[in-house]
């Protein structure tokens, strides 16, 4: 374990009665971002309670910030931010006494758990609001007020199990930019899970996937979403002839000039890269044709294929992407990047 590395697992197992939630899971955390993958029921929050030293693990050892888990529970505690998954806010009292009381319970004399409180809210974006009782809170606001207790105590490692759920698409994003900022503003390590994969691939640094409670990869999310060897071209409607079927008509060009070229979806064709020159051989067919250009675009693989790509993971141990981008209000081209090498709609 360098000295930097933040969590360390060698071989963590969880057994409850009728299930094994996690698997001989060794894995290894460096500062950052890191995302926490899985479909629901792949053992993230079984993970991240023996990780605070809350929930024994039945076999293997891990260390959080150089603590021992098994041993060190309460001194994890001091040093790391936890925002669980669930609505855990009572109703009748309002942000700041909550934060504050949060504050105190992690050692904070009065006056500083009134200051930090103030400027956590602050931070997370929460003004007026906070003097009102949570009941009555959004359930965008209630999560702000579940990410200001995890970070009010000054961690060096904050936890956030599934922290964008129940947001809206708007909600979503300033949520994933907060969590963002508080690893760039503060220096604070972040692990955070959810199981709407294209969120991490926008804000993690580095990936765990983990799956049945077994590891599936642990990598950085470049190397995830690395270009294929595929273009997706779209071109526009002729400009006169309506009955025109240009994609098709592009295909058999396309085909003819050697290359290979397969459709993606009603407009776009992907087109295998065979060498600098595919790129000129589909833009010259493509105004000898007298069409207009609306994507020329390398593909990049999308974290969702290391699922599809496993044969030993079922169709329901899926976690979300294709939920995640029919409400998602991704721009066209990540949309477009949300169709995995392989053509089929994820
Ligand atoms: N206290 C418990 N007793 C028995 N089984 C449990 C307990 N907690 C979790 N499990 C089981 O362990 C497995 C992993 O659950 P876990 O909550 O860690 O998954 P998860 O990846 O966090 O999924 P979700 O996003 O749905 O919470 C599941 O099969 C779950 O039913």
């Amino acid at each position: 374990m360098t000295v930097s590395t933040v969590i360390k697992t060698d071989g963590l197992t969880k057994r409850f009665p009728r299930v094994t939630a996690l698997d001989r899971l060794t894995v290894e955390v460096q500062p950052g971002v890191v995302g926490l993958v899985g479909a629901n029921g792949a053992g993230k929050s079984t993970l991240i309670k023996i990780l605070l030293g809350l929930s024994p693990a039945t076999e293997g050892t891990g260390q959080v910030l150089g603590l021992d888990i098994a041993t060190q529970g309460a001194e994890i505690r001091e040093r790391v931010g936890y925002m669980p998954e669930h609505d855990c806010l009572p109703p009748d009292v309002s942000a700041t006494e909550f934060v504050v009381h949060m504050a105190r319970m992690s050692g904070l004399p009065a006056s500083a758990a009134r200051e930090r409180t103030a400027d956590t809210l602050r931070h997370v974006g929460l003004y007026e609001e906070r003097y009102r009782p949570m009941g009555g809170y959004s359930t965008g606001m209630k999560q702000r007020v579940k990410l200001a207790q995890a970070l009010v105590h000054d961690p060096q490692l904050v936890l956030l199990d599934e922290p964008t759920n129940g947001l809206d698409p708007v909600g979503r994003d300033e949520m994933l930019g907060l969590i963002r900022r508080v690893h760039t503003d503060f220096g604070i390590s972040v692990l955070v899970t959810t199981h709407l994969l294209g969120e991490l691939e926008r804000t993690c640094d580095h990936l765990v996937v983990i799956d049945g409670g077994k590891l599936l990869r642990s990598s950085s999310t470049a190397s995830f979403t690395e270009a294929t060897q595929l273009l997706a071209v779209e071109v526009t409607d002729h400009p006169t002839d309506r009955d025109f079927d240009a994609e098709a008509v592009l295909r058999e060009r396309l085909t003819a000039a050697g290359l290979t070229v397969r459709p993606d979806g009603s407009r776009i064709l992907l087109v295998e890269l065979a060498g600098d020159g595919t790129y000129d051989t589909v833009r010259d067919t493509v105004d000898d044709l007298g069409l207009g250009l609306i994507r020329l675009e390398q593909r990049r693989h999308r974290v969702a294929e290391i699922f599809s790509a496993d044969p030993g993971v079922p169709a329901e141990h899926q976690p979300q992407q294709a939920q995640e981008s029919h409400e998602s209000h991704e721009s066209h081209d990540e949309q477009a990047a949300a169709v995995p090498a392989g053509g089929e709609q994820a």
